[in-house]
């Protein structure tokens, strides 16, 4: 078995402890390319996590209080060691995972710069004197660490969801119990093992994996736990807010997506396919990003059909090791099916494959990348995430027929839009409503920006100045009888 370089951590960090499971269940972990097994790691439960939520209680107290340099220290060598350790975290990502080597570089580079973000954000996450009412008090706004933090992750982005939760929360002097997702443990539980190599104290980072609903419900259901961030479904987010309400937990909602990618007559049409390959096709189409739905404007349509095609064939399909494969394996066979589903639903009502359409000649998950066109709002993928390698194209006449059209989900997350038109710009970035707006680009994750969604697309932010303020609460002190 490849152990990673000794970086496959098969256990669970409890406190200062790497356990499996007390039942000595563990779940085997496959690599979705080759349905090999890469290892096991524990099945814990309730009683595991509540162990592991006790351990970042107890560390809470020293940590929160801890020096700001001290704690800034530990996050800069955090990134360095994940740097450092690059392509073998890559090639562990790539193993669990699937996606292309190339994107999980890229995955675990951006997750140590939200961890430098952090370091450096967390120097400025400042207070307030305010200007008193009457001479005989003054008044003080402060921040302080939320609490225990509770993190629940998805297995698209097993290693980047995790970094921007974990950064902030320890920055913010906050300690954490995280269970990744089930399919992709390992990306998760290193994170345990680089804080403990490079000094974070016991108990502040605790990974737990496992009974998803044993192991969230223990988090939703303990008073200690004071704030839960989530990356995942909406449906499971609308679980946890439910759940929340018991014990007032401040909430981060991380969800789904349905992102319309809208190109316009006078777009560049060079940058809009190029935009759109990385927009539609990233991760085999499986981050909460992706495009769901081409608007393209009448004028330009049989064009960009046409280059899509094209661009969209050229790419090549294998294991995500191989040099110059630009789409692994889908995470599992329901990923295959649905889009499958979606494919037959949209053929059956009028729609037309002009590229790809079925499985891959590589068999197991493998999908040919694949293009539909007359597209219409009556198909399943107009309003349900696609999360696959699937472009749905619609054409349109008007520029307000095309924002009404990328309005009508109940999902906000990502839009894009390519114009030259800098009022058709604003126009967008006022009428679209979605939390993260790409104009002429379609790859737009960055730590200096917020990241969020707007509807039930989720709550809060992760990245930019915003993303720490969801860690940290806010006092108000007035200190009077100043007049003595
Ligand atoms: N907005 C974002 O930043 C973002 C990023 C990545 C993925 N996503 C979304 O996540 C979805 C795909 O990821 P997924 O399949 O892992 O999502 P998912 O909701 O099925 O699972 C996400 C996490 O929640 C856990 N979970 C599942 N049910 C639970 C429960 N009842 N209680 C507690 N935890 C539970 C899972 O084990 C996993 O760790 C897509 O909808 C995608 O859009 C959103
Ligand atoms: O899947 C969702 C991720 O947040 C995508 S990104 O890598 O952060 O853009």
């Amino acid at each position: 078995m490849n152990d990673f370089d000794g970086l496959l951590q098969q256990a669970n960090l409890i406190g200062s402890a790497w356990t499996g499971a007390d039942s000595g269940e563990t779940i085997a972990v496959t690599n979705p390319a080759t349905g090999a097994v890469i290892g096991q790691v524990p099945n814990c439960g309730a009683t595991e996590a509540n162990r592991a939520i006790a351990a970042a209680t107890a560390a809470f107290g020293d940590w929160s209080t801890s020096n700001l340099s001290f704690r800034v220290g530990l996050l800069h060598k955090l990134h360095d060691a994940l740097m450092d350790n690059q392509e073998t975290l890559a090639q562990m990502l790539t193993a669990e995972q699937g996606k292309p080597l190339v994107e999980a570089r890229g995955e675990i580079a951006i997750g140590a710069a939200y961890v430098r973000w952090f370091a450096e954000e967390v120097r400025r996450a400042k207070g307030e004197i305010v200007p008193s009412p009457t001479a005989d008090r003054r008044l003080m706004v402060t921040r302080h660490p939320v609490g225990v933090v509770g993190a629940i992750t998805p297995w698209n982005f097993p290693s980047s969801m995790l970094a921007r939760k974990l950064a902030a929360a320890l920055a913010a002097g906050c300690t954490i119990v995280a269970k990744p997702a089930t399919a992709t443990p390992y990306s998760g539980l290193v994170w345990g093992k680089l804080c403990q190599d490079v000094g974070f104290p016991d108990g502040v980072v605790n990974i737990v994996t496992g009974f998803a609903r044993e192991i969230g419900g223990a988090i939703m259901a303990s008073p200690d736990v004071r704030k839960v961030t989530f990356t995942g479904s909406t449906d499971v987010g609308k679980v946890l807010i439910r759940q929340s309400a018991d014990t007032v937990k401040k909430v981060s909602m991380e969800l789904g997506g349905n992102a319309p990618f809208i190109v316009f007559d006078d777009a560049d049409i060079d940058a809009a396919i190029e935009g759109a390959m990385i927009a539609k096709y990233r991760n085999m189409g499986q981050t909460c990003v992706c495009t769901n739905r081409f608007y393209v404007q009448s004028g330009i349509h049989d064009a960009f059909v046409a280059r899509l095609k094209q661009a969209t064939e050229a790419l090549v399909v294998g294991d995500g090791t191989e040099d110059g494969v630009a789409q692994g394996p889908m995470i599992d066979m329901a990923g295959v099916e649905k889009v499958e589903e979606m494919i037959a639903d949209a053929t059956s009502k009028g729609g037309k494959i002009v590229s790809g359409g079925k499985r891959h000649e590589k068999g197991g998950t493998f999908f040919e990348p694949t293009v539909i066109t007359g597209a219409t709002a009556d198909m399943q993928f107009a309003t349900e995430e696609i999360f696959g390698p699937l472009s749905a194209v619609f054409k349109f006449e008007t520029e307000e027929e095309a924002i009404d059209a990328a309005n009508a989900t109940e999902f906000g997350l990502a839009a894009y839009a390519y114009t030259k038109s800098l009022g058709r710009t604003f126009r967008l970035n006022e009428g679209l409503q979605y939390g993260l707006i790409g104009i002429n680009s379609g790859l737009i994750t960055t730590v200096e920006a917020p990241f969020g969604g707007l509807k039930e697309s989720g709550m809060g932010k992760e990245g930019g100045s915003q993303g720490l303020e969801d860690y940290l609460s806010v006092k108000y002190m007035c200190v009077a009888g100043l007049d003595a």
